[in-house]
């Protein structure tokens, strides 16, 4: 396969219509339920989703580790293992890849011999902020060090398709900023970085387009700030005692709305015509705020309404409302 062997339509990941269901004794898990998403080269795109939402299933399947039950899934217009086959493809998950009795420059120098065209492997060393533990057993190493051997793993094929399932869990500040720096470096090199993270500053900053999924199914699909303004891009709290919870949620552009006591905040797409109808309604609230909201906050907010947990939380806090969306 010629190395930029793409689909016709020029994906370098296909997902259509993709579902794939787990038989628990408990009853049918339906960890991915009709997923559709197509990705395109040289972008970096975070996979966002509470826990269960169905990440790590659809990686894996990706990777071919595992196969879907319906639909279709194409790397590079093909098969995952006629891609990897041919190295088009560098991943890094969550589990498993790590030997016990090898130190970490033969681990990987093991993985550099299943791709064609690898880097060096001092040089993958380097860049993965190992080389310092080149001549430590893999399996001494603590878990932050360990994730940065399978970081090393991901990048000594050079690949075009980097996957990575939680890559930074466990590292130290450092570690990450010097994981990112390498990953941008990738990117401009044109490769196609899929990232599942819960870290969602590190989404909000590195991917130019981000998937947010829940329960299987695709929730939201753009850039961090196209995901905010959809998801109700500003908070707007205030004191307004003994205002009924009918007149808060009969106010146009609410996303959400939570109370505690006196002080209202509400989440909203358009602040001002939010304030105006109150103001027009006859009510004069008190400490007004609006705060645009990031990432994490648009994130809570889809997740929440596609569980059917959006509503007045009432006496309700921002924890209350983190827990509604898991
Ligand atoms: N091998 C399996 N057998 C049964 N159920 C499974 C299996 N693997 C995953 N599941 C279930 O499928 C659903 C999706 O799991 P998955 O690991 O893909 O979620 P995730 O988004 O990666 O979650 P997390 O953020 O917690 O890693 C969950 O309900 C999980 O319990």
């Amino acid at each position: 396969m010629p190395r930029d062997t793409r689909s016709p339509d020029g994906a370098v990941v296909e997902f259509a219509n993709v579902s794939k269901t787990f038989h628990s004794p408990k009853g049918p898990v339906h960890a991915v339920n009709g997923l559709t998403m197509s990705l395109q080269p040289g972008q970096t795109i975070a996979f966002l989703g509470p826990n269960g939402a169905g990440k790590s299933t659809s990686l894996n399947m990706l990777l071919g580790l595992s196969r879907p039950d319906s639909g279709r899934l194409a790397l590079f217009g093909g098969t995952a293992a006629e891609a990897i086959k041919h190295g088009m493809v560098g991943a890094m998950l969550q589990s498993g890849g790590l030997m016990s009795d090898v130190t970490v420059r033969e681990q990987v120098e093991l993985w550099a011999k299943l791709h064609p065209r690898p880097i060096g492997v001092a040089d993958a060393l380097k860049r993965a902020n190992i080389a310092d533990l080149a001549d430590r057993r893999v399996d001494k190493l603590s878990g932050g060090q360990q994730q940065r051997v399978q970081f090393a793993m991901a990048i000594i094929g050079d690949s075009p398709l980097i996957v990575l399932d939680e890559p930074t869990t466990g590292m130290d500040v450092e570690n990450r900023q010097a994981f990112w720096a390498t990953m941008r470096e990738r990117a401009y090199e044109g490769k196609t970085v899929l990232f599942a993270t819960h870290y969602l500053e590190e989404a909000d900053q590195f991917a130019e387009r981000v998937i947010v999924i829940n329960k299987g199914r695709l929730l939201a699909d753009g850039s961090a700030a196209e995901i905010k303004a959809s998801a109700g891009a500003k908070r707007l709290s205030f004191r307004l005692p003994g205002v009924q919870d009918a007149v808060l949620h009969r106010l146009p552009n609410l996303v959400h709305v939570e109370r505690q006591a006196d002080i209202v905040r509400l989440q909203t797409s358009d602040s001002d015509a939010t304030l105006y109808a109150l103001l027009d309604a006859g009510y004069r609230p008190a400490d007004i705020e609006i705060q645009a909201l990031g990432l994490e906050q648009a994130f809570l907010a889809i997740t929440a309404e596609d569980n059917n947990a959006v509503g007045t939380i009432a006496g309700g806090t921002d924890t209350a409302t983190l827990e509604a969306a898991r």
